[in-house]
């Protein structure tokens, strides 16, 4: 938790991602938007996203200038550089292809790190490529229907303020569901964005069964015309089973109120989990068929490589990456971007690849 301007009040997540001083809680006046006390510049979503991957990337640079430097391409640092893939958690499916691409390019002769690096970017790439699928919005569904799932603390809650902050921003009508009935504090938290987005959020009592909250939220959502309906559910680890089944259900009454609902299940990663995150996938995707996946907290240490594993895995849409607490810090995903990032090269200047022989 941060501390404000004045260092004595703690910073709610509400306020971080409004990027406004103050608890959520406190019933604070209305205070004119000239008021808001001025934010530190903001860093580019380039700069948070390197910066977030520096971990892998730093791994995978100083790996790679370690094996090239003064030494020749053969079996032997080939194997050294898969390894060096496999720790940044790359998956041995894009490890291996990665490697033979260095090994084609230059076998028995000299290659410098850059160029492993260049063509690493372009393999990451061209494995990312395929999954880097902007969201749609199907508008001849109406309301059309979103259900977000993940592990606890994953970023679930967070995720679905900054669509609807930019889906209301759009001039759509969005519903928002509070499924956390677990936690008192999770609907409260959904209440106060949907004041502040102007976002009714049907809610039910503490503790009360989700999948019913589903088919009122649905049917609410249905009588006031709302575009898009985005219900939020609670934590739950792939594996608790007893959990696992409640999801099964909330999808299965979705089914009863709308034949085709949900249109979209958002699986919400953690980025930072590394290789927990493939089970995650794995479980989420066969309970609730998920449909695509959003990554936050790029912009922390996330273990970046998972998501090359992931895509080459499961071969999963990738819509969203998310890069900060604020309600803005969603981007859609680009694979050159990424690939970049996770190879240390620059956003701009990324040395072309020798071309394959
Ligand atoms: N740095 C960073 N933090 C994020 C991002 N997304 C979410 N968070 C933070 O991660 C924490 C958990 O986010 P929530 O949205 O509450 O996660 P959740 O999945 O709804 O959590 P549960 O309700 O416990 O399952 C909060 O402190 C968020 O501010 C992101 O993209 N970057």
């Amino acid at each position: 938790m941060s501390t404000d301007a004045n260092g004595s009040k703690k910073r709610g997540m509400f306020s971080r991602l409004f990027g406004r001083g103050g608890e959520p809680e406190a019933e604070e006046p209305a205070a004119p938007e000239a008021a808001v006390e001025p934010e530190a510049p903001k860093r580019s979503w380039w700069s948070r996203l390197s910066g977030g991957l520096a971990r892998t990337s730093q791994a995978i640079t100083q790996g790679v200038a370690d094996i090239f430097t003064k030494r020749k391409l053969d079996a032997l640092t080939l194997e050294e550089l898969e390894d060096v893939l496999l720790r940044a958690d790359l998956g041995v499916g894009a490890a291996t292809r990665i490697t033979q691409a260095v090994g084609k390019a230059r076998y028995e002769k000299d290659i410098a790190p850059e160029e492993v690096r260049a063509i690493l970017a372009r393999e990451v790439e061209a494995v990312l490529t395929p999954v880097a699928t902007p969201f749609e919005l199907d508008e001849a569904k109406k309301p059309f229907i979103i259900l977000v799932v993940g592990v606890n603390g994953s970023g679930k809650t967070t995720t679905i303020a900054k669509l609807a902050s930019k889906w209301t921003g759009e001039g759509k009508k969005v519903v928002l569901a509070a499924g956390d009935t677990f936690r008192a504090a999770a609907v409260d938290q959904l209440k106060i964005w949907g004041s502040r987005l102007g976002a009714e959020v049907v809610s039910g009592n503490e503790g009360a069964d989700a999948a019913g909250l589903a088919f009122d939220a649905i049917k609410r959502a249905r009588e006031t015309d709302a575009d898009i309906l985005l219900m939020d559910t609670a934590g739950r680890l792939q594996n608790r089973a007893e959990l696992m089944a409640e999801l099964e259900k909330i999808v299965r009454v979705m089914k009863k109120a709308e034949g085709e609902a949900p249109h979209a299940v958002l699986l919400v990663l953690d980025a930072t989990v590394g290789q927990n995150a493939l089970q995650q996938v794995e479980i989420f995707g066969r309970t609730a068929g998920v449909t695509g996946l959003v990554m936050t907290k790029l912009d922390g240490t996330a273990r970046g490589g998972i998501l090359v594993a992931i895509a080459e895995a499961y071969g999963l849409p990738i819509h969203f990456i998310g890069v900060g607490e604020g309600a803005e810090d969603l981007e859609p995903f680009t694979a050159r971007d990424f690939a970049r990032a996770i190879a240390g090269l620059d956003e701009e200047d990324a040395p072309e690849a020798a071309p394959e022989s």
